[in-house]
């Protein structure tokens, strides 16, 4: 029910206002490719892409960007409110804010050296939250690939999918708190995870030190490159040299299906960014709002 041609007659410089915006916050924020798609990603795993994650607090609404899982990791809102001014100045209650996620995220991946796709689009904004739903919809890095793939499989995607939009985390930063379980004592084993390169292992380490206060120290998710948008991220798997446990796991676990396209993607640049585009498009796509239901909210922030 999105297309690509949604907003040509209503709004048909969208795209050229949102680049501006994004180009000029790139300037002073390397991450903010990376903190834009994680909105998106949190916002469409949790009731669809309906811009849910980007409400505050209010009479009514308990906000998700609240919710465990989001507080103090998810970042960006002041882009996305600054691409909202820009685009109400020109064609005034007609983009989403959900939209506004699924465009500027294409704008980032590509203007970091990514592919680019056709966004579809016409998603509305909801007049609710659930943060209720945020612990039980959002993969978290402590996971197994089993409970992951499960995840992914609840909003209908697959394993391709999975490994493809994994490949995000060829950019943007991670704190220690997500992955120091790993570096000392990996599952109760008095062991680090063993499934983790020694000498990276010992770079963490010194980053990330056992019982430290370094919780919110952040560290590149893809080591060798970690600004630009490429498939170093899958090479790192092959090379025990993952992040998080969920990265590595994609590639470590025996026997699963996600470890050959690991594999493709890590020998072909252009199988990854062909994929990837297509799996940004399938997740676009997760239950969006549209025809009459929600609203095209005037403040990202705040229901109309
Ligand atoms: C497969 C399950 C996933 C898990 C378990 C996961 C987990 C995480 C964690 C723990 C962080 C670091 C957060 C922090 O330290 O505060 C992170 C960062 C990030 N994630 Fe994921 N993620 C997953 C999938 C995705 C997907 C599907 C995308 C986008 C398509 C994505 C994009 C990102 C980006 C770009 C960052 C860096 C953000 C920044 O620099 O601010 N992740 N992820
Ligand atoms: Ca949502």
């Amino acid at each position: 029910q999105l297309s690509t041609t949604f907003y040509d007659y209503t709004c048909s410089n969208v795209s050229s206002v949102v680049r501006g915006v994004v180009e000029r916050a790139a300037q002073n924020d390397v991450r903010i490719g990376a903190k834009l798609i994680r909105l998106h990603f949190h916002d469409c795993f949790v009731d669809g892409c309906d811009g849910s994650l980007l409400l505050d607090d209010a009479d009514g609404i308990e906000s998700e960007k609240s919710a465990g899982p989001n507080a103090g990791s998810v970042d960006g809102f002041e882009v996305v409110d600054e691409i909202k001014t820009a685009l109400e100045n020109v064609c005034p209650g007609v983009v989403s804010c959900a939209d506004i996620l699924a465009i500027s995220s294409q704008i980032l991946v590509s203007l970091a050296g990514g592919p680019t796709w056709q966004v579809q689009l016409g998603r509305r904004d909801s007049r609710t939250a659930n943060q209720a739903g945020v612990i039980g919809a959002l993969p978290n890095a402590l996971e197994t690939l089993e409970q992951i793939t499960e995840k992914f499989n609840n909003v209908g995607l697959d394993s391709t999918d999975l490994v493809a939009l994994s490949g995000a985390h060829t950019f943007g930063r991670a704190r220690c708190a997500a992955f120091s379980h790993r570096l000392y004592n990996f599952n109760s084993s008095g062991n680090p995870d063993p499934n983790l390169d020694t000498t990276y292992l010992e770079t963490l380490r010194q980053t990330c030190p056992q019982g430290g206060s370094n919780d919110n120290t952040l560290n590149n998710l893809d080591r060798s490159s970690p600004d630009d948008f490429d498939n170093d991220y899958f090479t790192n798997l092959q090379n025990k040299q993952g992040l998080l446990q969920t990265d590595q796991e994609l590639f470590s676990t025996s026997g699963a299906n996600t470890v050959g396209i690991v594999n493709r993607f890590a020998d072909s640049q252009s199988d990854f960014f062909d994929s990837f585009a297509q799996s940004m498009i399938n997740m676009g796509n997760i239950r969006p709002l549209t025809g009459n239901n929600g609203e095209i909210r005037l403040d990202c922030k705040r229901v109309n």
